[in-house]
């Protein structure tokens, strides 16, 4: 319990935003046991602190669960307490990702309905090396193995991460010590899933064979690449700003001349300015439009998810 109230304590110590914190919590033991520290810590800060529980409807007896954790929650001292009942379907994408959109939906408009400073979240150090192992997996970039960020704005709304140092372990020991009884997700233990798999297959023989460092220094790395990513986003904000030509695109030989880390970003950042999905914008669309630059032999424009195209002409990338 000491090491998750420490983790809370820490994030509330240092946040500067007025207005109460809101805890998600699932009902499991990472965001249960994130729930208890917060109820305990927050009014020692002076900071009002409430919870928040999404019912996605989709298992039975979801309703009741998400209403037994909100009067668990008001017994606990929480406040404001709210049970969101979202609906997923007619979304696109498959069931897993249609609840997280949700979720998160209705997650920033009851943060904003409240004036609330953050939205607490329960992922935990495992779920970080978890995250930094399906990246490795895929071949992702050092974005991708920063892993699950500490602190991001959502639609305004800041998301917090405060347990991303802390054992899994100590959240599920946090509840028994306090006499709760969480809920488990089926999903967490569904062979279909690849985090699945990892949380029960990969991680244990990766800790089996290579010691029990292993979870935190995943972590770690997470943590290194985070900081390089953002120097790098910070220097490609700014080389962006330098090699535009006015309104007529990019200039290649601005482009040309800035450090391949630098240029891919300013590219990626760029496509995005001119309407392609984050989500569909693959390494594969930035490494065509570097060609334009770095590979020029009169090749054709590069079409961005959505279609829209991206020629070189007369030195300039032109959108
Ligand atoms: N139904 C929900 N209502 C509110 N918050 C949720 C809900 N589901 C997930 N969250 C939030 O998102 C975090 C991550 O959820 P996810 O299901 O990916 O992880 P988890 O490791 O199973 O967490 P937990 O043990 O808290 O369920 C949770 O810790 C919680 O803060």
């Amino acid at each position: 319990m000491a090491a998750v109230r420490l983790a809370v304590r820490r994030l509330l110590t240092d946040l500067p935003a007025a207005g109460p914190v809101l805890v998600a919590c699932s009902g499991g033991p990472d965001s249960l046991a994130l729930a208890a520290a917060t109820a305990f810590v927050a009014p020692r800060l002076g900071r009002p602190a409430g919870l928040v529980t999404v019912d996605h409807g989709l298992q039975p007896g979801s309703a009741e669960r998400a209403d037994a954790v909100a009067a668990w929650a008001r017994t606990a001292g929480l406040d404001p307490v709210e049970v969101l009942r979202v609906r997923v379907d007619g979304r696109p994408g498959g069931p897993e990702a249609a609840a997280r959109e949700a979720r998160y939906e209705a997650l920033v408009e009851v943060a904003r309905r409240h004036g609330a400073a953050g939205v607490l979240l329960g992922h935990t150090r495992d779920d970080q090396a978890e995250t930094v192992l399906l990246a490795l997996a895929r071949g992702a970039g050092p974005r991708g193995l920063s892993g699950m960020p500490e602190r991001r704005d959502l639609d305004g709304v800041p998301l917090l991460r405060p347990l991303l140092d802390v054992a899994r372990d100590d959240t599920r020991s946090a509840c028994a010590a306090l006499g709760l009884d969480p809920w488990s997700d089926p999903h967490n233990t569904d062979p279909a899933y690849a985090r699945a798999r990892v949380r029960a297959d990969a991680l244990p023989a990766l800790v089996a064979a290579l010691g029990p460092g292993v979870v935190a220094n995943l972590a770690r790395t997470a943590r290194l690449l985070a900081a390089d990513t953002a120097a790098l986003d910070a220097l490609a904000d700014a080389a962006l700003a330098d090699v535009r030509a006015g309104d007529e695109g990019l200039s290649v030989d601005g482009l040309a001349a800035l450090p391949a880390a630098v240029r891919t970003r300013v590219l990626h950042a760029w496509a995005r300015e001119l309407g392609a999905a984050p989500a569909a914008l693959s390494q594969r669309h930035v490494a065509a439009l570097d060609a334009l630059v770095t590979g020029w032999r009169g090749q054709g424009p590069v079409h961005l998810p959505g279609g829209r195209p991206v020629r070189r002409h007369a030195g300039r990338l032109l959108g």
